[in-house]
């Protein structure tokens, strides 16, 4: 493809880190099939086969190993949905290579949240506890209907994952818990409520609860509900197919990547960023 003479945009080198995973190889799938992105490779985990089959039955096997820093060098955004542990590794090599990168992982502590905020200041991050379109919007609905209900309308978070989910709640019951907190103007940490086992008393006022499930092969269902006296208003999600989050994800890191080349400067975007909401 050439670019810059004919008004065709060039095509942007997209790198999979953790391409073997459940959303590695979703990735590997989309950025094979997009007509703007080129996949510049991917890695895996030390002494892992660099050979990798996606869903529909394509092998990829070029230029995946395990040597990160390479694939940082020859590519133009990054793209990481590995552990929170290999996420601030890979966010090191981001900011000594000067490479955007979208970071799908869940589960950061705060410490770890603090360290992908500070390297923000120097690249750009793109971060998303949910690549779905229908959460991007969720999100704003959740805040508009805290921001009406008012906390005399107690709000409760269930979600439901797969039974190789390792953290919980899940990024995105943590965003939405945010996004309740966002319209009442109070403080997530300070209001949530995540275990309740035993003698708990009544609930608290004002709390946001959180209630986690897991078990089979469920890809990732949200639901937020507002309960009031006489009524109740249930807000929620259901994602059927990963491939959702691989093609938001794809688009961001295109949206990001382009972003940099045009202006170079850092910052820490969301999917509100990319999808103008
Ligand atoms: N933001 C979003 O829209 C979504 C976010 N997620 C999040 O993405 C993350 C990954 O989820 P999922 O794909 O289901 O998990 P998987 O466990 O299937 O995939 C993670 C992959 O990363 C690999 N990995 C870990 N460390 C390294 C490393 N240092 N170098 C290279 N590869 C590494 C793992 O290898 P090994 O198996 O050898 O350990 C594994 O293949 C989770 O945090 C999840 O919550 C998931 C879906 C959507
Ligand atoms: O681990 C998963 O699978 C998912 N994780 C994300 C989260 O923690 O919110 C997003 C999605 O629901 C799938």
């Amino acid at each position: 493809m050439s670019g810059a003479d004919d008004g065709e945009q060039a095509m942007i080198k997209i790198g999979i880190l953790g391409c073997a995973g459940r959303m590695g190889r979703a990735l590997l799938a989309e950025v094979d099939g997009s007509s703007r992105a080129l996949l510049s490779g991917g890695t895996v985990r030390p002494g892992a086969s660099p050979l990798v089959h996606t869903a529909d039955g394509r092998s990829f096997a070029d230029s995946i190993d395990e040597d990160a820093a390479a694939l940082f060098a020859r590519s133009d955004v990054l793209i990481d949905f590995t552990s929170p542990k290999a996420s601030l590794d890979h966010l090191a090599l981001a900011c000594s290579h000067e490479k955007p990168l979208v970071l799908g992982t869940t589960g950061f502590t705060a410490d770890q949240q603090a360290d992908i905020d500070d390297a923000a200041r120097t690249i750009p991050i793109l971060q998303a506890a949910n690549f779905s379109l229908g959460i991007s919007l969720l999100s704003s609905l959740v805040r508009q209907a805290a921001r009406a209900l008012g906390p005399e309308f107690d709000a409760e978070i269930l979600e439901m994952h797969h039974r190789h989910k390792v953290d919980a709640p899940s990024g995105t019951a943590l965003a939405l818990g945010r996004a309740v907190a966002m319209g009442r103007g109070v403080d997530l940490d300070e209001m949530s409520e995540k275990l309740r086992d035993g003698q708990i008393g009544p609930r608290v006022p004002g709390r946001i609860g959180f209630a986690t499930l897991r078990g089979g092969d469920v890809v990732g269902e949200h639901q937020v509900i507002f309960a009031g006296m006489g009524e109740r208003l249930v807000l929620s999600h259901l994602a059927s197919d990963r491939q959702i989050f691989a093609r938001g994800a794809v688009h961001a890191a295109l949206w990001l990547a382009t972003r940099w080349q045009e202006d170079q400067t850092p910052g820490l975007f969301d999917m509100a960023d990319v999808l103008g909401l």
